[in-house]
């Protein structure tokens, strides 16, 4: 025998991490996961106070974390952050923003806030963090949070699933772009998981069954439920994926 393939490391130790939306939900839960592999967190969002909370938790479970208050959507303002503190390794952005209304009675301003943040800035960020890889040279993982809304149309939520299917189209263009220089670029699609974000939602009962019975496996997403697909893609377990979405749905866009 001449030995066993051998599963490549889920560590990410020396790594350093850009989390973007890391005060709240799904971000924070990233954070935590990045530094439990071991990366070197950097946690951005616009409340300086709830990032340093988190740096105050991580470091107490002894992972290496800092903050830095940033405004996604302020593009000048966020390439000078990322150039000023980069370069980044791995990138997981989770900032963004929903406005719900019928189609019919969406306005340009929700139109423009939610653009703004989930598509311009999203896009700017990237290319930002992969600007700061190619000039030093680096192979890097950028992981953007889409939505299972990207892949399906959503009742009352046109804007947004407008926003989340960009994400989609740039998210694949640039792995296409980027490849040879070895820096990956895939999305996490999540389905409905309870945070500061869809609390609206769940609070109505008739969304809420709706919900449930869209997701397959039969209970609502919980942000532990998207930690282990952060650690795989940002680290060398996922070292052949670019390009892709990786659905955190319950099967609900199976049907
Ligand atoms: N929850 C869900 O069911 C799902 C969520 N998603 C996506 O996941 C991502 C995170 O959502 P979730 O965790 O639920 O929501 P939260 O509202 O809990 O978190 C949103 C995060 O984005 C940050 N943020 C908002 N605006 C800006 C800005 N202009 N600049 C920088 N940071 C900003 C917020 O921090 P601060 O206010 O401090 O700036 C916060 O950290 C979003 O992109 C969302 O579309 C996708 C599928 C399902
Ligand atoms: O992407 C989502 C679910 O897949 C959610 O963020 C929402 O659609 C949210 O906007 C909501 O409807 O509460």
């Amino acid at each position: 025998m001449t030995g066993l393939p051998k599963t490549p490391s889920f560590r990410l130790d020396g790594k350093r991490a850009l989390v973007a939306g890391a005060s709240s939900g799904i971000g924070l839960a990233c954070a935590a996961a990045l530094g439990e592999a071991g990366a070197e967190v950097t946690l951005a969002a616009r409340r300086a106070d709830a990032l340093e909370a988190l740096v105050s938790d991580m470091t107490a479970a002894g992972m290496s974390a800092s903050a830095l208050p940033l405004d996604v959507a302020d593009i000048a303002g966020t390439q000078a952050a990322i150039a000023e503190n980069g370069p980044f390794d791995v990138l997981v952005n989770s900032a963004g923003l929903a406005r719900h209304s019928p189609a019919s009675e969406t306005t340009e301003k929700d139109f423009d806030a939610v653009s703004d943040l989930n598509i311009k800035g999203a896009y700017f960020l990237t290319q930002a963090v992969a600007k700061g890889l190619i000039a030093a040279g680096k192979p890097g993982s950028l992981i953007n949070i889409s939505s299972q809304m990207a892949h399906v149309g959503g009742l009352d939520r046109a804007v947004y699933c407008a926003t989340k299917h960009a994400v989609e189209g740039f998210t694949k263009s640039m792995a296409i772009e980027w490849g040879k220089a070895g820096i990956r670029v895939n999305t996490i699609c999540p389905t409905f998981i309870l945070t500061d974000l869809t609390r609206s939602t769940f609070d109505q009962p008739d969304k809420r069954a709706w919900i449930e019975d869209k997701i397959k496996l039969g209970r609502v997403g919980e942000v532990e439920d998207i930690m282990g697909a952060v650690q795989f893609l940002a680290s060398d377990a996922s070292s052949l994926v670019t390009g892709t979405a990786l659905m955190i749905d319950g099967g609900w866009t199976a049907e």
